[in-house]
C-alpha cells in the first residue's frame, strides 16, 4: 500500500536550486519511492520552474493569494510528482527565488512563502483532488508557515515533519503581518508563530511539528544548544526526544566517476589511473603548474562565512609554502568572491579561482583534485565531501555536524585500523585548520597510505538507501499513530 505525502519545498534540483536544500528535495521523493512512499512537491512557479515544466493541469484556483490570482499546476519531472504554484504577482520576476539581482531579499517573501504555506494546506486537505496525504514534510523555514495553517484549521489535520537544512535561515518577519497572511489573532503566542516579538516561519515548523529532523546525527545535538540553535535551541531542547538526524546522501547515478559523461577520464576504486588525466585538465584549467608533486587542494562551495572560506583565505600562504596548489568553484559573499579573484590573480600557477556556478567543472574538481576542503564552521550534512568521498579526492574537513558523521580522521587510530577516509578538524579556528593542512600534504608524501584513504573513501556508503529507509519508517509510524 502506498504512503502518499505532500513535501513543501522552495527549491528543487534540477528546476531550481540555490544549494543542497535542492539536491535533497529533488532527490528524496525518487528514493522513498521504493519504500512505498509516494512523494508530491509543491513548489513555488519561478519562471525557471514553469518554463521548465513539460505540460501540466490546472487542478486549483484561488481568486485572491495574498495579493493577486494564483492557479495550482500538477504536472512531473523526471516521474516525480510536482505540484506549481503559480501565482505571477509573488513569483514572476527576475533575480533568485529569495532576492532580486541587486542580491538584496524580496521585501514581501513574508507573503510569497505564506502562500506557499497556505497552499500546502488546502492541498493537505483536499484542493489538488489528490488522495490526501498522511504527513506533510516542510523543508526550512520558506515551507514552515504551512504548519500554522494546518495547526489553525479545523479539519481534521495530516502529520507534519519539519526538515532543517540550516537553522541559520529561520524566516522573521514583522507581527503586524499577522491579519494579512490570515492567521488569526491567538496564532501569535509562544505556543505558536510568535518568535522575538514577530512571526517566525521555521520557529512555526518546529512548534507545530509532530517530529523534527535534520540532516544529520550530530547537527541534530549542536542545534540543541545555544551556539548551534540560533535562538530556537531552548524549544528543541524542551521537545529533543521528537528531534533527530538523517544523513543526506547522494545520486549515485549523477556521482559515479566509472560513467561520468562530465569528466575527461573514467575510473574506479579498483584502477585509480584515469584520475591523473582529470588532474592535469583541471590544472589547466585552472591555469595551475600540473606536477605530480604538487598536491591539489579543491573547493567547492557557496562562498559564506557558514563555510569556513575566510579562514581558508588566510591559509594560502601556508598552503603555497607547502608546495601545494589550490582551486576553487564558488559564488556568494561579494567579499569573499573578491578574496579569491584576488588571491589567484597574485599566485598564477598555484591558485586557481572560477567564481561562479558550474556543475560540470565540479565534477572535474571531484575527480581531478587531490584533496576537497571543507572547513566550515558548522555544517548540518554536507553534500560536497560526499562526492570527494565517491570520487576518492580525499575530503579535509571541519569536524561539525555531518562533516563529524560522514569522515573517519586519518588518525593514528584510524590509519592503523584502516578504516580512515579523510582529515577532520576541530575546533574550527585557523591553528587547526593550517595543522590539518600540514598534516594532509604529509600523508600525501606516502604514496601508499594515501591511496589506501582513496580506496577507503570510495568505499564509503553515500547513496540515500539507509537515509530514505529511515524517513520512510518515520512517515509510516506517523501515518499509523
Ligand atoms: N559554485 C558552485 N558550482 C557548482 N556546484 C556548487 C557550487 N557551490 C556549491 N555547489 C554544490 O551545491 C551543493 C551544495 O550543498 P551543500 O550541502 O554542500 O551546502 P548548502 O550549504 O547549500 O546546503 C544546506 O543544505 C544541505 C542539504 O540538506 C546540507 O547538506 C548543508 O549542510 C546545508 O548547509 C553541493 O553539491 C556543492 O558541490
Amino acid at each position: 500500500m502506498s504512503l502518499p505525502v505532500l513535501a513543501v519545498a522552495s527549491e528543487f534540483y534540477p528546476l531550481i536550486k540555490t544549494g543542497g536544500l535542492a539536491d535533497v528535495a529533488g532527490a528524496l521523493p525518487g528514493a522513498l519511492r521504493p519504500h512505498g512512499v509516494e512523494v508530491t512537491t509543491l513548489l513555488p512557479g519561478y519562471p525557471k520552474v514553469l518554463s521548465a515544466l513539460q505540460g501540466g493541469e490546472t487542478v486549483a484556483r484561488f481568486d485572491a493569494l495574498f495579493g493577486g490570482p494564483a492557479a495550482l499546476i500538477a504536472s512531473e519531472h523526471d516521474g516525480l510528482d510536482l505540484l506549481v504554484l503559480d501565482a505571477p504577482h509573488l513569483y514572476d520576476r527576475g533575480g533568485g527565488p529569495y532576492g532580486g539581482p541587486d542580491g538584496r531579499d524580496w521585501t514581501d517573501n513574508a507573503q510569497r512563502f505564506a502562500a506557499l504555506g497556505f497552499v500546502a494546506n488546502e492541498v493537505a486537505h483536499g484542493a489538488a483532488g489528490l488522495p490526501l496525504p498522511a504527513v506533510v514534510h516542510l523543508h526550512d523555514w520558506q515551507a514552515g508557515l504551512a504548519a500554522a495553517y494546518i495547526a489553525h484549521d479545523p479539519r481534521p489535520r495530516p502529520k507534519i515533519v519539519a526538515t532543517i537544512h540550516n537553522i541559520a535561515f529561520q524566516g522573521w518577519f514583522p507581527a503586524s503581518f499577522l491579519p494579512e497572511l490570515r492567521l488569526p489573532p491567538q496564532a501569535l503566542s509562544v505556543d505558536g508563530v510568535e518568535y522575538f516579538g514577530g512571526i517566525g516561519f521555521l520557529k512555526s515548523a518546529l512548534y507545530h511539528a509532530d517530529r523534527v529532523t535534520t540532516v544529520s546525527p550530530t547537527y541534530a545535538c549542536e542545534i540543541l544548544e545555544p551556539d548551534g540553535g540560533v535562538g530556537l535551541d531552548g524549544l528543541l531542547s524542551g521537545r529533543a526526544a521528537t528531534v533527530s538526524g538523517i544523513l543526506n546522501g547522494i545520486d549515485g547515478d549523477v556521482w559515479n566517476p566509472e560513467t561520468d559523461p562530465r569528466i575527461p577520464a573514467r575510473y574506479s576504486a579498483n584502477d585509480l589511473s584515469g584520475r591523473a588525466e582529470n588532474r592535469r585538465a583541471l590544472a589547466e584549467r585552472f591555469g595551475l603548474e600540473a606536477s605530480p608533486d604538487r598536491l591539489t587542494f579543491g573547493v567547492v562551495s557557496r562562498l559564506s562565512v557558514q563555510k569556513g572560506l575566510d579562514l581558508l583565505a588566510e591559509a594560502v600562504p601556508l598552503i603555497l609554502e607547502l608546495g601545494a596548489n589550490l582551486a576553487l568553484i564558488g559564488a556568494g559573499d561579494g567579499w569573499l568572491e573578491d578574496r579569491y579573484r584576488g588571491l589567484a590573480a597574485a599566485h598564477p600557477g598555484r591558485v586557481g579561482a572560477f567564481i561562479g556556478y558550474d556543475e560540470d567543472l565540479a565534477h572535474l574538481m571531484q575527480a581531478g583534485a587531490d584533496a576537497i576542503l571543507v572547513p566550515s564552521r558548522f555544517e548540518p550534512c554536507g553534500l560536497t565531501q560526499l562526492c570527494a568521498l565517491r570520487y576518492g579526492a580525499v575530503p579535509v574537513v571541519a569536524r561539525v555536524g555531518g562533516l563529524a558523521d560522514t569522515v573517519i580522521d586519518a588518525n593514528p587510530v584510524g590509519l592503523s585500523a584502516g578504516v580512515a577516509t579523510g582529515v577532520q578538524f576541530s575546533p574550527v579556528r585557523q591553528s587547526a585548520l593550517d595543522a590539518a593542512l600540514r598534516r594532509t600534504v604529509a600523508l600525501w608524501a606516502d604514496r601508499a597510505s594515501w591511496s589506501r584513504l582513496q580506496t577507503n573513501a570510495m568505499a564509503s556508503e553515500v547513496s540515500w538507501t539507509a537515509s530514505a529507509k529511515a524517513y520512510a519508517a518515520m512517515f509510516s509510524e506517523l501515518a499509523a499513530a
